[in-house]
């Protein structure tokens, strides 16, 4: 279970998330989206450990990390995380990449496990291809490939759909459903796009201007009187009846 409580984290003078309580519990995704800006990459660097702030406090699988001593190092390298903007190193081949992640394995077990991954991850074709010449959408994979490499307590995957089209998108869902089921690990996804996450995700929270406005399962917010979800959800209404229609034309 990870449990994550931010009392206020000030960023500038005009912008402070306050009062945000989340749990995930393991094998569970909770899909975190919002406006731009709303505060939701905020949220995903405190996760990581990427700020040390001590107005927040969080917990992870019942360990709670305190002050910025506790969240030095080791706590955070239980963290696996996919950024908005990729860092991926550009000269290695597929495969090499994936060697350099898991040369912490037996000599004797390397290659099972990575051919094992390539294939899970539809990457197996490009294992010969270089990082730098991989599409968007495989430079996705192999970031979460990394992210996934160490041993991990939970996962937080920032705006991972955002460079990929729409098969691309139900692919690389089925990858994320597939790894946080496997490792039974809570993931936290980042996403601006209602649509992309409805069917992964087992819960939702939705931010507005650093406030976390909405929270809970998709049953409840499929009757929730929340203004937020109400404008939500007249939205996908309006985006089905458009496809629908488009549809209807193609036929
Ligand atoms: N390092 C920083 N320096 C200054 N302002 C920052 C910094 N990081 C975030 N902000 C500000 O904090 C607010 C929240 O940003 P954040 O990136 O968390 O939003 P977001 O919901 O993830 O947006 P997006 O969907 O566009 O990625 C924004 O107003 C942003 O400009």
């Amino acid at each position: 279970m990870l449990t994550i409580g931010i009392k206020k984290h000030q960023v500038t003078s005009h912008f402070a998330l306050s009062n945000i309580q989340i749990k995930v519990k393991s094998g569970e995704i909770y899909a975190l989206i919002g406006k731009s800006g709303s505060g939701k990459s905020t949220i995903a660097k405190l996760l990581v450990g990427l700020s040390i702030d001590s107005e927040y406090s969080i917990k992870i699988n019942s360990k709670e990390l305190n002050d910025g001593l506790d969240r030095l190092i080791p706590q955070f390298k239980q963290a696996g995380y996919v950024p908005q903007t990729l860092h991926l190193k550009p000269h290695h081949t597929v495969y090499n990449y994936a060697q350099v992640l898991f040369q912490y394995l037996p000599n004797n077990q390397q290659d099972t496990i990575i051919t094992k991954y390539l294939k899970q991850f539809y990457l197996i074709k490009q294992k010969d291809t270089k990082v730098a010449s991989l599409s968007g959408g495989e430079r996705q994979k192999l970031a979460l490939l990394e992210a996934i490499s160490q041993p991990i307590s939970y996962l937080v995957l920032d705006e991972p759909f955002s460079q990929l089209d729409t098969e691309q998108k139900l692919e690389f869902s089925q990858i994320i459903a597939s790894v946080v089921a496997e490792r039974a690990i809570p993931c936290v996804l980042i996403s601006h796009d209602l649509t992309d996450i409805l069917q992964l995700s087992q819960s939702v929270g939705i931010m507005e201007k650093g406030k976390l406005v909405f929270q809970g399962s998709w049953d409840k917010f499929k009757n929730s009187p929340n203004a937020v979800v109400i404008r939500l959800k007249q939205a996908i209404l309006s985006w089905d009846d458009q496809m629908k229609g488009l549809i209807n034309n193609l036929r």
